[in-house]
């Protein structure tokens, strides 16, 4: 079935003329410009040339059927041109190729290194925001719609409406009438498809809306499906994909139903056997009424259908043409997605201190989720982090290794503040262990090294063995040499034991640490405790506790209420209180209910 193309009309994917910016298709295709044009020059000489042996045939056919038969002089030039034109279009029309594809891999590797080094410096923050998806359809979905715009589309639209001014002008020298007779199909093409096409800007935008939300989908299916195995939940895995592509097919096929009629007749009129009918069967009446003659007719038959043949190639190019600017846009957005400033002036802590001072953020720019928090957190001391759902202990947490930058106040390492601390420096100070672990398609001992490349093969498995996971290593397949991702999946409190290796490979001094929530297996849970134990000895460490048994003898104990701090302290000091914090670890029942340990 053919897809719905759209037709002319505004496209709010482009900006309006006079608004100053250029197009963003423009502007990403700037550094190939010249070359495109080239090409485009080229393509162009092509079809003209393409013509010429049409032409030449005709005036032979119209020589070789006069009443005075012509004399062998006189053909030679003509089949001579038509050779050369042929050979003239080839050549031209194979250079026109060559050059927009070297063209186009030029563009397609300056744009992938853009994105990619963009990408490196965008606030972590925006990236677990919008989803990896945004990422892998730009760098891979909208580079790949600009090389079909580029290499191919760009190419065929100019030779296909080339092509037919030359042959239309040739055909209006020999017979005006039948001459108008083959641009009838064309016109009535246009209208009809303009009709189908109505409103498709906005169809065109949901189209895209609804690729990129399958996107996302797909990436969250393939990265997440290893953690939902592990808690033998496969099937909940695609539920979002599965949802996204239904989505997907109802509005295509809304769409195509809607345009189905005026689409397919569109492309029925000028179609060349069409064409071909109309102008042999009104021809054949001028014939034979002598207003031709049959001489005359050739002509029409050759190039008549070229001339209706714009429709039929440029309007289903037309949504590969919006395609392209839609992923234009798409580029460019992500491109000036702000990324962290690097500071003026860098300035390295001194110490492993963090102060947080009046820290405000918001991450819609109008409520504050945090709202002038004042925090300490000294070097080798573990801080946990309680509260209510929604609280906002993972957004405080996510300041510390800059995943967003506060809206008000300070947060200050070792005396310096994040924002002029070197982002390398930074990260080799801040580490952080999340819930969500994300694990590379790489052996089981880089996963571990990711931190440090160069760390031994002695230290990754001191650090393995410190985080209860050597034993599960030395049983897979290849030991540490495993590729994780392809023949084996490890389990969820597999995957987060792995991360803490990595965690304490990498030896930050100053940990974030998502605390686990719950996991079905106990004897998983007491690991992954026996693992944090051992990652926090010696560090400073934030924890964002789920359980308060674990926490409870933390250094200290900060209660979060609707972004504010509202109590502080030791557990027993918290307890006799009899406040926030009291009622909290009533609501969670008997401390011997549950598994006692400590973030320690
Ligand atoms: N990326 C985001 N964009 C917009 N709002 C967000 C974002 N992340 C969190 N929020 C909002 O900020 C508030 C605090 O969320 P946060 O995740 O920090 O709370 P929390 O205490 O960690 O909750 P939980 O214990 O459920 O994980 C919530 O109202 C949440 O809806």
């Amino acid at each position: 079935m053919k897809s719905p193309s759209s037709g002319p009309g505004p496209d709010p994917a482009v900006p309006a003329p006079g608004t100053g910016a250029p197009p963003p298709l423009r502007a990403l295709a700037a550094p190939v410009r010249g070359r495109l044009a080239l090409a485009v020059g080229l393509q162009a000489v092509a079809a003209l040339a393409g013509v010429v042996p049409f032409i030449a045939v005709s005036l032979l056919a119209d020589r070789l059927t006069d009443r005075v038969p012509a004399e062998a002089d006189t053909l030679w030039p003509l089949v001579v041109l038509a050779c050369a034109a042929g050979l003239v279009a080839l050549v031209c029309g194979t250079a026109a190729g060559a050059l927009a594809h070297v063209a186009d891999n030029d563009l397609q590797l300056t744009l992938r290194r853009r994105l990619a080094r963009h990408v490196g410096r965008l606030p972590l923050g925006r990236l677990t925001e919008k989803g990896t998806g945004e990422v892998k359809q730009a760098v891979q979905d909208d580079v790949g719609a600009l090389h079909t715009l580029f290499a191919h589309t760009l190419l065929d639209v100019v030779a296909v409406l080339t092509a037919p001014v030359l042959a239309l002008a040739y055909l209006v020298t020999v017979d005006w009438r039948l001459a108008l007779l083959a641009v009838v199909p064309l016109a009535l093409g246009v209208l009809l498809f303009r009709r189908a096409m109505s409103g498709a800007a906005a169809q065109m935008a949901e189209f895209g809306a609804a690729l990129g939300r399958i996107s996302a989908a797909a990436v969250e299916f393939a990265t997440g499906i290893a953690v939902f195995k592990s808690f033998g939940r496969g099937g909940k895995a695609h539920e979002r994909f599965v949802r996204a592509t239904e989505g997907f097919a109802d509005f295509f096929s809304g769409w195509v139903r809607a345009t189905l009629v005026s689409s397919t007749a569109a492309v029925l009129v000028v179609a060349p056997a069409v064409v071909l009918l109309l102008l042999t069967a009104v021809g054949a009446v001028f014939v034979t009424q002598g207003w031709t003659t049959g001489a005359e007719l050739v002509p029409f038959l050759l190039l008549g259908p070229a001339v209706a043949a714009p429709m039929g190639v440029v309007g289903p190019r037309i949504q590969q043409i919006r395609a392209g600017q839609a992923a234009a846009v798409r580029i460019t957005e992500l491109l000036d997605a702000p990324t962290l400033p690097e500071p003026a002036t860098p300035a390295l802590p001194d110490g492993h201190h963090i102060s947080l001072r009046g820290v405000s953020f918001s991450y819609d720019g109008h409520t504050d989720v945090l709202d002038g928090v004042d925090l300490d957190l000294a070097p080798g001391t573990v801080t946990a982090l309680v509260g209510p759902s929604g609280s906002g202990k993972s957004t405080l947490a996510s300041l510390l290794p800059r995943f967003h930058d506060v809206t008000a106040g300070t947060v200050t390492l070792g005396g310096a503040d994040l924002r002029d601390i070197p982002a390398t420096e930074l990260y080799r100070r801040v580490g952080f262990v999340l819930q969500d672990v994300r694990l590379l398609r790489a052996s089981v001992a880089d996963n571990i090294r990711l931190g440090r490349p160069d760390a031994t093969d002695e230290e990754v498995e001191r650090c393995a063995r410190a985080a209860r996971i050597h034993d599960r290593v030395t049983a897979l397949p290849d030991g540490y040499a495993t590729e994780l991702g392809t023949a084996v999946t490890l389990s969820g409190g597999e995957a987060q034991r792995l991360s803490i290796a990595r965690a304490l490979l990498a030896d930050a001094p100053v940990l974030v640490l998502d605390e686990a929530t719950a996991y079905a297996d106990p004897h998983s849970e007491a690991l992954i405790q026996d693992a944090l134990s051992a990652l926090a000895a010696g560090r400073t460490l934030l924890v964002i506790a789920h359980r308060l048994s674990t926490i409870r003898s933390a250094d200290r104990i900060v209660v979060l209420e609707d972004g504010r701090v509202t109590e502080q302290g030791g557990h027993d000091a918290l307890l006799a209180a009899g406040g926030r914090y009291a009622a909290l670890w009533d609501a969670q029942g008997s401390p011997d209910d549950v598994r006692e340990g400590s973030a320690r």
